[in-house]
């Protein structure tokens, strides 16, 4: 099998279903740029935080979309709060209007990239030459944030991420700005009963499944 020159892999799914490992995963192995757009809506909702913007406001939203580039490895946009802010302004279309070109940029590089989210498959790169959906039970997905975030020294409850988990969920699956659904031509990949390595090698195999066959 011949690797295309261009590769453009897209990776959606719900929260923690594991699409940012195996995004990172997928660039390390194919030697490609990585982008995890949540990022993005992340330090939107951190800057709105900082600033005491209200959430409910689009147009306060807006205006937060301006200090994102300052904000991206900062480690609170992992918090939990930050989190759920950025689930709820994510369904403002002003704001997804303002991210836009930059995720569409970073997929139009010479040589491809990786992007994971929820509408990359659907609204980003939507020729993106292999598009997967990534996702696995709600419970497991509350399991495996539970581990990040206790490991991380945060003290949660399993039941209460298991509560925020089904909230993002029918937040990012009903909005009427780019839903997370699964985007027409994606392969599913569930990795509930996987290790993150098992996910990873059959996210390759599915994306290698994609490449034209050579002519021998
Ligand atoms: N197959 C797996 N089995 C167990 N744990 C996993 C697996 N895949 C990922 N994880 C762990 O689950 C947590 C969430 O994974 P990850 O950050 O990749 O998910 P995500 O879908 O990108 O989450 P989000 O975008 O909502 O932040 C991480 O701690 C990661 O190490
Ligand atoms: N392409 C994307 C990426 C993310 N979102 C929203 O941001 C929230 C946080 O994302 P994480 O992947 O870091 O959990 C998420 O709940 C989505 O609402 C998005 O809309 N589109």
């Amino acid at each position: 099998m011949a690797e295309p020159s261009t590769l453009v892999i897209a990776v959606d799914g719900p929260a923690a279903s594991g699409k940012g490992t195996i995004a990172r995963g997928l660039g390390q192995h194919f030697g490609l740029p990585h982008l995890d757009t949540g990022k993005l809506y992340r330090a939107v909702a951190l800057s709105l935080l900082r600033w005491g913007g209200d959430p409910e406001s689009e147009f306060a939203a807006l205006r937060a979309c301006d200090e994102v580039s300052g904000l991206l490895d900062d480690p609170e946009l992992k918090s939990e709060t930050v989190g759920g802010i950025a689930s709820r302004i994510s369904a403002y279309p002003a704001v997804r209007s303002a991210l836009l070109e930059r995720q569409r940029d970073f997929a139009a590089q010479p040589g491809g990239a990786v992007l994971d989210g929820r509408d990359i498959g659907t609204v980003i790169a939507p020729g993106a030459r292999a598009k997967l959906f990534v996702t696995a039970s709600p419970e497991e997905r509350a399991r495996r944030r539970f581990a990040e975030l206790t490991s991380s020294g945060l003290p949660v409850h399993l039941d209460d991420v298991l509560i925020d988990i089904r909230a993002r969920d029918e937040r990012d699956s009903h909005r009427s700005a780019a839903p997370l659904v699964q985007a027409e031509g994606a392969m599913l990949l569930d990795t509930s009963a996987m290790t993150a390595a098992e996910a990873l090698a059959e996210a390759i195999r599915l994306v290698e499944s994609t490449f034209p066959s050579q002519d021998l």
